[in-house]
């Protein structure tokens, strides 16, 4: 069998335990395949950018590389995180677009190209992960490179018309025509790549969904939603009930029922309208006033960028509003906490919520979704109350589907997901355990990697 080469931004070295799903994801997938994981060391250093540090957990080595304030600035704080980022999730307001970051993009891709390059077998399978990463198959190929690639895009795929505004956008896309194959989180991201490929690439579309270019090159293209390691999650939450921290947190509640939310603290979630649909619930439902206490954990994420930091400020002067209007001397409605959890513990608060909100206005899949619901009690599960715009929306179509533009409608769903019959939630459970289960994290990593060997033979 050949060894699995990852390469991502962000690494889950043993011991980083920093909020995101790529890491988490490809962290299980590692575990039980081993091999090599490549990327950014997390760190930005004065100078020597391109310096490599090793370090082996298992059966996987992990090979972290430095990257100077400039080269940081420009690739992940800018192109990738002010250009990409909003772009991919259909903001266009607010894509910043500056000829200096996009090279600044590809001098840290080439970068990535050059210290990968000498580690690389003949006969490894590399598997490139996200935005971050797009031209890097055919900066490897220029440096002679010709084993196996594959790439997965962990976020939305907007439709051509969208890419187009980027200016470039075929230098940059045309760039995935690379790889050996390119896989989607979901069917309808697939095949708005295929379409662009068809109106950008001039390129056919094969019977098997298969990219044909006019002259003659081929890119397999597939979707595989990312899924999560559900038999560890449900476990792990069984355990985490005796937890101090989560001991504590259903104590605190004195009989109140919980609602939870857990993102990273990034606009693409819509946290602003989630809770604002939450102040509304309780005017819209005043019968049920006192009864729920919502949670909104949000680590800060991307803090050198201004966008973010401006939805900090946004976010603590809403959540002081809503408390301000609605809480009582012993009530407070809303929590908020910018706090990153360890994995294991965020179960067990998972499991104490009878509500969980997801409610992102564009999401590429949203594991929390898929963590929530495996770390309920299957005999008194909570409800899941998801936006449409998630991808996660796409197997999970018994949680409460919500557009999160619609504050009254998600304001409706806390009412009635906090008023369910046990009977109803336990089906809903069941029907959306079923994907969760069948498709983990360890299907997810088998799929995409049988298929990468099957197009390359
Ligand atoms: O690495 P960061 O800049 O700190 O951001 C964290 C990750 O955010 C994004 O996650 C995406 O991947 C998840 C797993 O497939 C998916 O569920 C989620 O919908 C996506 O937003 C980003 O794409 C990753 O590269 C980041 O590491
Ligand atoms: O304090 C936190 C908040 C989040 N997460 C994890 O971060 C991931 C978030 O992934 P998701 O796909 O929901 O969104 P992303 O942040 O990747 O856009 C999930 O596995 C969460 O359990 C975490 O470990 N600690």
């Amino acid at each position: 069998m050949s060894r699995l080469v990852v390469v991502s931004n962000r690494v889950a070295v043993p011991g980083e335990d920093r909020a995101g799903g790529l890491a988490v994801g490809l962290e299980a997938a590692l575990r039980t395949h081993g091999g090599l994981w490549f990327g950014w060391s997390g760190k930005t250093v004065r100078e020597d950018s391109g310096r490599l540090h090793e370090q082996s957990e298992g059966d996987v080595r992990y090979v972290t590389m430095d990257l100077d304030r400039r080269d940081h600035d420009d690739y992940y704080n800018g192109f990738a995180n002010r250009t990409l980022w909003p772009l991919l999730h259909s903001r266009l307001d607010l894509v910043d677009y500056a000829r200096e970051t996009r090279e600044g993009y590809r001098r840290v891709n080439a970068l990535f190209a050059d210290r990968l390059a000498p580690l690389l077998r003949k006969d490894d399978a590399v598997w490139i992960h996200d935005y971050h990463l797009i031209p890097l198959a055919a900066l490897l190929r220029e440096r002679g490179i010709d084993c196996r690639i594959g790439f997965f895009l962990h976020v939305p795929m907007p439709s051509a018309d969208l890419v187009s505004a980027l200016p470039e956008h075929a230098r940059l896309f045309g760039s995935l025509y690379a790889y050996d194959l390119l896989g989607f989180q979901t069917s309808r991201d697939a095949d708005r790549f295929r379409t662009y490929a068809r109106i950008f690439g001039r390129a056919t579309i094969d019977g098997d969904g298969t990219v044909v270019l006019p002259g003659g090159g081929r890119v397999a293209v597939t979707s595989i939603p990312i899924g999560i390691d559900a038999t560890r999650i449900a476990s792990q939450s069984a355990a985490a009930v005796n937890k101090p921290a989560v001991r504590a947190l259903r104590e605190s509640l004195s009989g109140r029922l919980l609602a939870i939310g857990v993102d990273r603290l990034d606009y693409s979630k819509g946290l602003p309208e989630r809770f604002r649909a939450f102040g509304r619930y309780i005017e819209r439902h005043p019968s049920e006033r006192g009864r729920l206490t919502f949670l909104q954990i949000a680590p800060v994420s991307r803090g050198d960028v201004a966008e973010y930091r401006h939805l900090r400020d946004q976010l603590e002067g809403i959540a002081g509003h809503i408390n301000g209007t609605h809480a009582e001397p012993d009530w407070t409605p809303l929590r908020y906490v910018n706090r990153n959890f360890a994995h294991a513990t965020l179960t067990g608060f998972y499991r104490a919520a009878k509500v969980a909100l997801v409610t992102p206005l564009r999401d590429g899949m949203n594991l929390v979704a898929k963590e929530y619901v495996a770390a309920q009690d299957p005999e008194d599960p909570g409800v899941l109350v998801l936006s449409m715009l998630a991808g996660a929306a796409a197997e999970l179509d018994a949680a409460l589907l919500v557009n999160p533009y619609d504050l009254d409608g998600v304001a409706d769903a806390i009412a009635r997901a906090s008023t369910m019959s046990r009977e109803e939630r336990r089906e809903r459970w069941q029907s959306m355990m079923r994907p969760i289960a069948g498709s983990d994290i360890h299907a997810w990593c088998r799929q995409f990697l049988d298929r990468l060997a099957e197009v390359a033979t």
